[in-house]
Formats: C-alpha cells, structure tokens, sequence
C-alpha cells in the first residue's frame, strides 16, 4: 500500500441510515488532502430506525437494549464497510483503518444536578465488533476527548471545515442541516484558533417527525419540500417556535434529540391540532431557515462577523424549499451547495470523520477549542483492533508518516 486509504462511517443524528465512504488521504493538519474514491449508504429500515429512536428518549430507553444496540450497530457498520470493499473490489488488507462516529443516543452539554450527573454523551456501535467483523482498526468515540477538555463535545466537523474551506479572499458560514443544524464559521485569510461553531437548533429533526406522523407512518421527510411547498407558514406557531430559549443561549453550544425530539413535537400537536399536515410542514421548514439565519444575525453579524458566503450540507440541503427560504432571509450572502466545491453533501461528514480518524491514528489534534469550547486542544477517538495485521496497518501508516 502508498497512499492512505481509510473508510469514514457516519451515522448522524437523523437516524436516516449509515453512510460510508472509502477515502484516499495524503498529507496532515493544514496540507491534508482527501480524495473520495467510492461510497455506499445503507438506510436503516423502519424497525431499526423505530427501535434506535426509542433509546434516544430516555422515558422509551432500556438498559438492556442500549446494551444489546451497541454489539448490533458495531456488526451492522462492519456488514456496510464489507460491502463498501466488495463494491470497490477491496480487500481489508487495502484499507489502513475505519474512523466511525457511531450512533448518538444520548448528549448532554452541561451537568445535572447531582454529582454523577456530569456533562456527557454516547456513541453506540461498538469498536472491537466493527474492527473484528471487518479485520481492520477501528478509531472512535471521538467526542468523550473534546468534553474531558470542557469543550461541548460537537461540533466536530468544523475542524474539518476549517481545512477544506478556510479562504483569503471569503468569510464563510459553513452550514450542516441534518437532523441538527450547525455551523462553522471560517473568517477569511484567519488561523484555526478564530473559527467558530455551534449548533443553530433544528435540521431536519422535526420536520421529519411531523411527516412520519401525519403520514401515518408512510414516509419519514419531506422529499424534496413537496409537502411544505402546499402549505402556508402559520405566523402564529412560528413566532412560539422562534421564541424557543435555545437561541437566546450564547455559543458554543450544541443540541440534539433531547431538546426537539418526540416531546417536543407532541407539544405541537397538542397545541396546534387545528393546522393541516401541510400547513405544519411548511412552518417547521421555514422555522429551521429562520433559526439559522438569527443566529447567524445575533451571533456572527451583529458581533462584527462578516459572512460572504454560505455553503450548505447535510441532507437539508436537497430540500429546494428550505433552501428558497434561507435565500430568502440571507439576501445579502451568497448561498452555495457543497456540490458547488465538488463535495457530496450527503457524504461530507462521513469524510470528515475519516479525516477526525487519521489524524487520530498519527498522534495529531483534530479538534478547535474555539468551536467546541474546550479548555484546549486534544486528540479525540479511541482506537480498536482485534488482530494483529489489523496493528500492523497503523503501525505502517505511522512509521511512513510520522
Ligand atoms: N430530497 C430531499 N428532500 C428533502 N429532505 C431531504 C432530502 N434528502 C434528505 N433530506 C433530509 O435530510 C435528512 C438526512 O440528513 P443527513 O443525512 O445530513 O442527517 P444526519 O447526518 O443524520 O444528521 P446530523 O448531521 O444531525 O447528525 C433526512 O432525514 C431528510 O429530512
Ligand atoms: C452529539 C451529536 O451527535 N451531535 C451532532 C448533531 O448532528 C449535527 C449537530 O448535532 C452536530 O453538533 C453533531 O454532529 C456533527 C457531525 C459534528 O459534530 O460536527
């Protein structure tokens, strides 16, 4: 083997599927350079999806499921990652490593009100399960590392961002709208120490949740807007949904499930019955590119933070209405598609964690405390073989490139 080639598995917030991508990476820290030479994305079936939905809300978690879940997710990512080589006409002893971020089930920024209840977060889908089914070394678990050091543990991919998109001549608001919403912001000509990130509020979370509901279960997003494009925005329910108190906290901050998951939606059925299925979607919609384009007002702008552009990812950014939206409430920035800079924008976080992963393996941080509020720079992700050649792999990664 010459080049590095590793594997970067994603399995993100809107519990959508798994998506997989075979990566070629040469250089390290600011010179890195990744190359995607193939992908595969495995959706989760309704079952699955129903099951892990359920251990993301602690009043539906069981201890045994967690448990078993967390075997189960590491032979599911090992069976993506063999069909991944099969598909490329791999084999293991081509590829040098998998960097997984696993399934979030649970993410909890600050501490609780007892001792043991400390700022924390799981990643489920176990590392020695995925490395022994698939015979290469597994790096993980990266967010434990950032919230040792203070940080909120998420963002993560900004780092990323910050290498793939830091500019001379742009200031950039590098914007991920998946289950959750967050940003990079990546200040022209700066160092990484100024990036910024934090999680807007709401991706696709409860977008999602509401069409699953009104559809009977027939469908879980809104494909292509084509739902919200019948609708009409209800001022009513988007001034209580703006008026949400997560953003009036201050960044760095991060959310997930626990704030906009089942409850938060049973809230708005509650209150709202009388609003037609579409009319809700189309709120909901709408909401997610006011709460990205506020932020971006209370937070970057109004703080002297200019943004020329912004370039959306995640799978938000395949909804042409959010995105007629979020042109509309930005009109003076330019809005572009990861495409744009030949990157899927399906797949881009599956890259990143492949980069969060090589970094890892070569003793080099990969993380920015200006955007996760950590203390300081750490090393995130924990590595996992289980034979001996699957060592041997990183080892020779090392040995070439340290
Ligand atoms: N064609 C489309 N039209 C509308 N929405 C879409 C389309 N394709 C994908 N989506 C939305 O994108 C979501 C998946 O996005 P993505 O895969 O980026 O999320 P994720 O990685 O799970 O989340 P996160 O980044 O929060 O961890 C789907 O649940 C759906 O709501
Ligand atoms: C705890 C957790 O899994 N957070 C996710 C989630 O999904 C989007 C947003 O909230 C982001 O903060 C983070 O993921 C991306 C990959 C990140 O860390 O950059």
């Amino acid at each position: 083997m010459t080049k590095t080639v590793g594997i970067g598995l994603m399995s993100g917030t809107s519990l959508d599927g798994i998506d997989a991508v075979l990566v070629e990476i040469d250089g390290m820290d600011e010179n890195v350079v990744v190359r995607m030479i193939d992908s595969i994305t495995r959706s989760y079936s309704k079952e699955i999806r129903e099951e892990l939905l359920q251990l993301c809300d602690p009043s539906s978690a069981n201890l045994q499921k967690i448990c078993s879940a967390n075997m189960f997710l590491g032979k599911e990512f090992g069976s993506v990652v063999n069909e991944l080589l099969e598909k490329a006409n791999l084999v293991k002893e081509d590829v040098h490593f998998i960097s997984s971020h696993g399934q979030t089930i649970y993410h909890q920024p600050f501490n609780g009100e007892n001792q043991v209840d400390v700022a924390s977060t799981l990643q489920i889908g176990d590392l020695s399960t995925l490395s022994e089914s698939t015979g290469i070394a597994v790096v993980g678990d990266f967010r434990t590392a950032d919230m040792a050091a203070g940080g909120q543990g998420a963002p993560l991919v900004s780092f990323v961002d910050y290498l793939l998109f830091n500019n001379p001549n742009s200031s950039r608001a590098i914007q991920n709208i998946g289950g959750i919403g967050n940003v990079t912001y990546v200040p022209k000509n700066s160092p990484s120490d100024v990036t910024q990130s934090f999680d807007t509020g709401p991706g696709n979370m409860v977008i999602d949740e509401i069409v699953f509901r009104v559809t009977d279960g027939e469908r879980h997003y809104d494909k292509d807007g084509e739902m919200a494009y019948q609708g009409q925005i209800h001022q009513d329910l988007l001034t209580k949904l703006i008026s949400h108190e997560y953003f009036q906290i201050e960044p760095p901050k991060t959310t997930g499930r626990e704030l906009f998951g089942k409850q938060f939606v049973d809230d708005i059925f509650n209150e709202y019955n009388q609003l037609s299925p579409v009319d809700l979607v189309a709120t909901v919609t709408e909401w997610t590119a006011v709460s990205i384009a506020h932020s971006y007002k209370q937070f970057l702008v109004d703080k002297g933070y200019e943004i020329n552009e912004v370039i959306v990812g995640g799978g938000g950014s395949y909804n042409p209405f959010l995105i007629e939206r979020l042109k509309h409430h930005l009109p003076e920035m330019t809005i572009y598609t990861h495409e744009h800079f030949h990157i899927s924008s399906d797949l881009k976080e599956a890259m990143a964690f492949a980069v969060l992963g090589y970094q890892c393996i070569l003793g080099k941080y990969n993380q920015i405390p200006s955007a996760t509020g950590a203390q300081k720079q750490v090393i995130m992700g924990k590595i996992a073989y289980t034979q001996p050649d699957a060592l041997k792999r990183i080892d020779d990664l090392r040995s070439v490139l340290q």
